[in-house]
């Protein structure tokens, strides 16, 4: 797995071939070992070069290989028999280097890129840090402040950025083997020592101490409870203050640990699923390799709210033309001026022309005539949509591709008033829709494999992260949110506050609490959709509201508040107090705690002290409880695709994987125990009640996550 050649004479070229993206496998790895020692040895070798077939130089190590037992050479001697060998290597790296690729590169003597290349230590992303020398050569190379960042975010730079950086040599337009041959050729018979990055001091740095306070504190904050930002900060300050070799020992110390734990395990989960949902599949076995999208160039998106303005910048970002349409000249107007200033702004930072050529506005659908796409992001209202999708039916060339951005309406319904239910799709965007990743992409039973293929890719073009889901209310994440807030409300009944529950939400890892959610986006909203479902309506009390609706537990708090006009930040109050209508930093009320206190005496539900792990356990294992019925459901493929839609689209912390991942990590037979505990506590709950299927996972031992997917039962599966 690594080719051996001499050209030119004197140079031995070595070739890493393990595609797609030549990562170090143990059989590349020992590829490596042998061609590099052949190398040294032959007396006709003057010099290396060092290159990846297909166009990438390595993706680093092979992090399939991280959930097995080590075999093979290991990469940090390898690494360092290449630096202490007595004739020059040159790295010629071209598509990228990253992780233990950048680290064998920085063994390298020299480095040459090519212009379009990208490098970087991603390993915080797999909760790991870079352990083949990374965190000690680095900062020898380019000072402590830069490796800082780089190793503690991961951030992949250009070769442009590389160059500046001193982490390249040369970085070159023309074909970069050719050029580290060159490069290789010039440096016969020069000094290698001043080329060995481990045998060099950091650079100077005043104030070591408060740069590296400033870094802990500034990982703490950014990544709430994840380890390996918190390690890569330990292993960059070993470089500053400890010899290389002792540095290495405690950057494997550190490794050691991080390798171990649970949140390496669900980063690298996330890795792997991230990828995994892109390989959608239909009932009818039409899938991702067998499906062609469409190629889209034109687009059109009825209303521009808050969700049409971040569709309209996603799709011209992408390079898509938009013809945006709003019915009314002053939202057309308004909405003009806020895509106008988001792009101007994004082009600004990015230092680019703001792509705004690519959209035009109009006040009626008859525009979108000739599109290849339309997407509705109008009011969340079942008879309005089909109003437009009737009207856009009949507008529209036969062959255009109808997109509902509908966040839990019946996408078959919508596609009925139609004549083309087949290129009707749901494309679920998230708030703001130009900046969250997730796009739920929502296959109806009449959706053709053509309409999915295209919106699956679509998404990918918009650098979403596209998953396919069953036409179900709220499809998967709002349907499986639905649980997780209702625990939270019964939580504030029972004697929490919003801020108790907020707060363990948040050391559990979410960005942000349910109830400074709910403020952020307005409670309003949800309160609509409790009125159109009929959960609010003439038949209720409003002065004593029943506390069961529909036959289920209902909690009328979040309804009272918006009677009160607390509707979240937007009018300045809602679960918490803000300085002004539209402020951000949210003050706990004393006004909420008297609140919750008349209500709680009203209907005599006694007030008892909630525990922690009650919050945490009661929303969170609600919410993998409804999972697991959504997957016996047919309407996600399978656990990663819930992960996803949670970690992309709902603030979950990565570093636990996404519910499903976490429940498996908590142990099944736990989380069934501790539903069947809260259901027999509860019983008008019926979301508590353990799903069938998490019995069945249980009782067959609780097999891998990887092979949950056997034991669903779903007789009408949509995927
Ligand atoms: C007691 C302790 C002892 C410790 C001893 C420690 C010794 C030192 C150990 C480690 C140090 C080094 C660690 C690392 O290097 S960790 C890996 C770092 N690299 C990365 O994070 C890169 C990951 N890959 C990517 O970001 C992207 O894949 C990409 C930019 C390379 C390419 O992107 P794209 O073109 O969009 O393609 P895909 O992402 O779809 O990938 C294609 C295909 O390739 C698979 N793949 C990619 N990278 C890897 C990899 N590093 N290992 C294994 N497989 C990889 C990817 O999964 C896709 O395949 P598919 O899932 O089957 O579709």
């Amino acid at each position: 797995m690594a080719q051996y050649a001499r050209t030119k004479g004197s140079i031995a070229l070595i070739t890493l071939t393990n595609p797609p993206v030549n990562a170090l496998s143990s059989a590349v790895r020992k590829g490596i070992t042998e061609t590099v020692s052949r190398a040294l040895n032959d007396t006709q070798v003057k010099a290396v070069v060092l290159c990846g077939e297909n166009g990438q130089f390595c993706g680093g190590a092979d992090i399939k290989e991280f959930a097995k037992p080590m075999s093979g050479p290991a990469l940090v001697p390898m690494i360092h028999a290449i630096e202490a060998g007595e004739k020059p290597v040159v790295a010629a790296i071209e598509g990228i280097a990253l992780g233990g690729g950048l680290e064998l590169a920085l063994g390298c003597h020299y480095r040459v890129a090519h212009a379009k290349a990208r490098m970087g230590l991603p390993e915080v992303t797999l909760g790991l840090l870079p352990a083949a020398g990374g965190t000690q050569r680095l900062p020898r190379l380019t000072g402590i402040p830069t490796a800082l960042e780089l190793i503690t975010t991961g951030r992949h730079i250009t070769a442009q950025e590389a160059l500046k950086l001193g982490i390249v040599d040369k970085v070159t337009d023309g074909n970069v083997v050719d050029a580290a041959m060159e490069m290789a050729l010039s440096v016969i018979g020069r000094p290698l020592s001043p080329r060995r990055l481990s045998t060099l001091s950091t650079p100077p740095l005043a104030n070591l101490d408060g740069v590296f306070e400033a870094a802990m504190a500034q990982v703490k904050r950014r990544s709430r409870g994840a380890m390996a930002p918190v390690a890569c900060v330990k292993a960059v300050r070993a470089a500053a203050e400890l010899p290389y070799s002792q540095g290495m020992k405690r950057e494997l110390e550190l490794m050691g640990t991080l390798m171990s734990s649970g949140q390496a395990k669900a980063l690298q989960y996330c890795f792997f699923a991230q990828r995994a949902v892109g390989k959608w599949s239909l009932p009818n076995g039409a899938q991702w390799n067998n499906s062609r999208p469409r190629d889209i160039r034109t687009a059109g998106v009825i209303g521009l709210g808050t969700m049409g303005r971040g569709i309209v910048v996603s799709l011209v970002k992408a390079g898509i033309s938009v013809v945006a349409v709003e019915m009314e000249e002053k939202q057309l107007d308004l909405g003009r001026k806020e895509v106008t200033g988001i792009l101007e702004r994004d082009a600004k930072r990015r230092g680019v022309t703001a792509p705004l050529h690519l959209i035009s506005f109009a006040l009626s659908l008859q525009s979108l005539r000739g599109v290849d796409l339309v997407i509705e992001a109008v009011f969340e209202d079942m008879e309005l949509k089909k109003r437009v999708f009737a009207d856009l039916s009949r507008v529209c060339n036969q062959n255009t591709m109808l997109c509902t951005n509908t966040s839990g309406l019946d996408v078959d319904q919508i596609a009925s008033v139609t004549d083309r239910p087949p290129l009707v799709v749901g494309m679920h965007f998230f708030a703001p829709a130009h900046v969250m990743k997730l796009l739920e992409v929502v296959c109806g039973p009449r959706s053709s494999a053509e309409a999915v293929a295209t919106a699956m890719s679509l998404g990918k073009r918009m650098g979403k992260v596209s998953v396919a889901v069953g036409n179900c209310p709220g499809f998967v994440g709002n349907r499986m949110l639905k649980s997780y807030m209702d625990e939270s409300v019964f939580l504030l009944e029972e004697g929490a506050s919003p801020e108790q529950v907020d707060q363990a939400l948040e050391e559990f890892g979410f960005a942000l609490g349910i109830f400074k959610v709910g403020d952020l986006s307005g409670l309003d909203v949800g309160w609509r959709v409790r009125k159109s479902s009929g959960l609010i309506g003439p038949d209720v009390n409003p002065t004593f509201p029943s506390r069961v609706r529909q036959g289920r537990r209902y909690c009328p708090l979040p309804d009272l508040l918006c009677e009160q006009g607390r509707w979240g930040q937007k009018t300045g109050r809602g679960w918490y107090l803000y300085d002004s209508a539209g402020g951000r930093v949210a003050r706990p009320d004393p006004e909420i705690q008297r609140f919750l206190q008349d209500y709680r005496l009203r209907y005599g539900i006694p007030s008892r002290r909630i525990s922690e792990q009650e919050v945490v356990e009661r929303c969170v294992f609600a919410l993998a409880n409804e999972g697991f019925q959504v997957l016996e459901d047919g309407m996600a493929a399978g656990p990663e695709d819930i992960d996803m839609v949670y970690v992309f689209g709902y603030g979950w912390p990565r570093h636990r994987g996404g519910p499903m991942f976490h429940a498996a990590q908590v142990g099944l037979p736990r989380v069934l125990q501790r539903l069947e505990f809260y259901y027999r506590e509860n019983p008008d709950i019926p979301h508590l009640q353990p799903s069938a299927l998490l019995r069945r996972l249980v009782g067959a031992g609780s097999p891998p996550i990887q092979q949950w997917k056997q034991y669903i039962r779903s007789t009408h599966s949509q995927l």
